[in-house]
């Protein structure tokens, strides 16, 4: 797909993206309109009086904390509501402290909390005259009763002791919270509630700042009527009598047991990789710091080991997402197995993993351990149904030989992984300076490749297929050669595996199907004899739900007839097709194309699947062409493979043909066709155009004379 059709799909998603928030927006304003008229309903009739702020108070808070939809609950009006109810609340706690206090409250904190309340009002209510200030002769008598008021009403456990530790009264919201009724702690000590989770010390500061600044403020968890432990927040202050001398105490305590569990479990989340329970990211980054730090405060060796699973993205794809997941999972736990506690092993993102060894004897201890996860990884997995190899690449950087500080060993560390890979994978690479170079090559290699296909780098050859009865071209492989602008022409071994790895090879499969479809019709207007051209498939593309529709399409395009196109197949990739692959396989026949499996015999051969799947070709691999006649395991398995195509009325193409003798063997054993080097090496449309042509038959072919 070229990177504007990319651009315009993007906008696409990136508009119906839009479109779709704008639409729920608007949906969640009338659910928060209708939300807030049911809220109004409930409060209205009181809410013209001072002395109803306890009431409405309490039922904004059932009404707040009952919404549960994420998007509601982060909708700016709804959070302003919240911070103005939560000023309220601050202003009655006040109130209440303080009369439980002095039996009385000053002017100052009642005309705060009316100026509170009358903002609450004018939130909720809009239109709302503010509530008139009580005139100073009468307020003293009004506010003692909403104080009262407040005491039962508020969503705080209040307990009113003496100075002795017994307890004298306790609001609704005590009982509520601990479980106790008034009448089963009136007269018991305060101590009745305490859990053994604070040691002594803890009690014995408390007191003091009581004694000395005669209020105390803080966490502390309680124990439950049914001996359930909770977590509190809780404030103590002393009432002190017309001569200073305390003679009760009031505690106010809110159960803070669920924000606390929510909190924590937001910090995990923040913290570790909720797939796998690893340390994610953030964590690593946070760990490698201090490691650095002490690595470098007692002079010791640091490593950090950057693993990569080999083609994960296809083993993904393969087994459905799910399965992946179970098996990150099982990775995951097999690498913290092949470390100590001590070390940190973290999910960076999808199949790449970080493992910190935070004091290593020497730089090979690092590499035992990656011997060590490479052994672990290729033992077979639980969720393993059908076979699949699990292999890591990793780079190791040490500390300080590698870098200095953290950021530069995780770089040098991926530099070393991106070598491992490129020296074949399922190994290890310890990060040297020359290494950089090398995997900044690759690095190039891809941005290149990715650019490519718009630059007209690419070009499909064509090899022919020969018909072993009549001696003509009766087919033809297309192969994709990169003309790269520095290093020339680069064969498909050195970038279709790259292509593979990075996902790139989807777009570069339909370049090459679009241009040989597109080649075959331009041979077929210009009056040739129509043939087929094969064009190979990538495990990735097979997984790919819409391959159907984009054949179907690029057919339509190029005009050419479906029975013209052949799909080449490796014996593994249909082997190890899932239900999916299955389904995409049979979409694809229904078009009319047809399916040749190339290399066969030299994967995990079973005969089932050549009937199962809707095949009309195989290729004898050439590996087994070169060893004919002479060699007698490859003649024999050769001879094996052109029977099983009779038997099974499949065609069979023998690939690799380089030489007379091979010819003769095969035209002897009943091959259908052949292709190779003795034929013709694959070449330019321009060139087989002229072979096609000049009518070429087998003995005319250059490598045949
Ligand atoms: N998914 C895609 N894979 C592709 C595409 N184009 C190529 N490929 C894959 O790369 C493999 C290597 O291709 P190439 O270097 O072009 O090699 C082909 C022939 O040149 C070579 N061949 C043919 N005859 C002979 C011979 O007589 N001797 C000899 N030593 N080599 C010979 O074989 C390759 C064709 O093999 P096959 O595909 O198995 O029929 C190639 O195998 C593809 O997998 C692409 O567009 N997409």
């Amino acid at each position: 797909m070229t990177s504007a059709l990319l651009q315009e799909l993007e906008s696409k998603q990136a508009r119906e993206c839009v479109q779709q928030l704008q639409h729920a927006l608007a949906h969640h304003n009338q659910w928060l309109n209708r939300l807030y008229e049911t809220l109004i309903c409930r409060l209205h009739h009181q809410a013209d009086d001072v002395a109803d702020a306890p009431h409405l108070l309490c039922q904004f808070g059932q009404w707040y904390h009952k919404v549960e939809d994420p998007v509601l609950r982060n909708h700016p009006t709804f959070i302003a509501l919240g911070r103005i109810h939560q000023h309220l609340h601050h202003a009655a706690r006040s109130l209440l402290l303080e009369s439980a206090k002095n039996r009385t409250v000053s002017y100052g904190l009642y005309t705060s909390f009316l100026h509170e309340l009358n903002r609450f009002r004018q939130a909720i209510f809009g239109h709302y005259l503010p509530l008139p200030l009580m005139r100073h002769d009468h307020w003293s008598e009004e506010v003692t009763s909403l104080a009262n008021k407040l005491f039962e009403y508020t969503t705080e456990g209040v307990m009113i002791s003496d100075t002795s530790g017994s307890i004298l009264n306790v609001n609704s919201a005590f009982s509520h919270i601990t479980g106790y009724s008034l009448k089963e702690v009136v007269g018991r000590k305060t101590n009745i509630l305490k859990s053994d989770r604070q040691n002594a010390d803890f009690y014995r500061l408390m007191w003091q700042s009581l004694r000395d600044t005669g209020h105390w403020e803080g966490e502390i968890w309680n124990r439950r009527k049914n001996g359930e432990i909770y977590l509190e927040w809780l404030s103590i202050s002393g009432v002190r009598n017309d001569d200073g001398n305390v003679t009760h105490y009031v505690a106010i305590f809110s159960d803070i047991t669920t924000a606390r569990e929510n909190e924590l479990h937001l910090q995990h989340l923040a913290y570790y990789d909720p797939l796998t329970n690893l340390p994610n990211r953030m964590l690593l980054q946070d760990r490698l710091n201090q490691a650095v730090v002490m690595a470098e405060r007692e002079r010791r060796k640091l490593a950090i080991l950057f693993i990569d699973l080999d083609r994960f993205g296809s083993v993904n794809e393969m087994v459905g997402h799910k399965a992946g997941d179970a098996l990150l999972v099982e990775i995951a736990q097999r690498l913290r197995d092949c470390v100590r506690s001590s070390d940190t092993v973290a999910r960076m993102c999808g199949d790449e993993f970080i493992i910190l060894l935070p004091d290593i004897p020497d730089t090979q201890a690092a590499g035992l351990v990656a011997e060590k996860i490479i052994d672990a990884l290729a033992l077979p997995y639980s969720t393993e149904k059908q076979p699949y190899k699990i292999s890591p690449s990793i780079g190791i950087a040490i500390y300080p030989n590698s870098a200095s500080s953290a950021d530069g060993l995780l770089k040098t560390a991926d530099v070393a992984m991106y070598h491992a890979k490129s020296t074949g994978r399922n190994t290890y690479q310890y990060y040297r300076a020359s290494v950089g170079e090398g995997a900044t090559d690759l690095f190039a290699m891809e941005s290149s490749l990715r650019a490519a296909i718009e630059k007209n780098e690419l070009e499909v050859m064509y090899q022919p297929q020969i018909s072993l009865a009549t001696g003509k071209i009766t087919g033809t492989e297309a192969l994709v050669r990169w003309h790269h602008p520095e290093r020339g022409l680069v064969m498909p071994a050195d970038f279709i595996p790259l292509a593979e790895e990075t996902g790139l090879i989807v777009p570069l499969g339909e370049w090459v199907m679009r241009r040989a479809c597109a080649q075959n019709a331009e041979w077929q207007k210009d009056g040739f004899a129509p043939m087929r051209v094969a064009v190979n498939l990538s495990a990735r593309q097979l997984r790919i739900r819409t391959l159907a529709e984009k054949v179907a399409q690029i057919l339509d395009e190029t005009g050419l007839d479906p029975v013209w196109l052949e799909l080449e197949l490796t014996e593994t990739m249909v082997m190890r097709g899932t239900n999916d692959v299955i389904g995409i396989m049979q979409q694809l026949k229904s078009l009319g194309v047809c399916f040749s499996i190339d290399d066969f015999g030299t994967g995990y051969s079973s005969l089932s699947y050549l009937k199962r799947f809707p095949i009309n070709a195989i290729k004898i691999d050439r590996s087994f062409v070169q060893g004919v006649p002479h060699d007698f395991d490859d003649a024999t398995i050769s001879k094996a493979i052109i029977g099983l195509g009779h038997s099974l009325s499949l065609k069979v193409i023998a690939e690799g043909v380089e030489n007379a003798e091979q010819l003769a063997f095969l035209r002897e054993h009943q091959c259908c066709e052949a292709q190779g080097y003795y034929f013709s090496r694959p070449v330019s449309a321009d060139a087989l155009t002229a072979l096609l042509r000049s009518n070429i038959a087998m003995a005319d072919f250059p490598g045949a004379r």
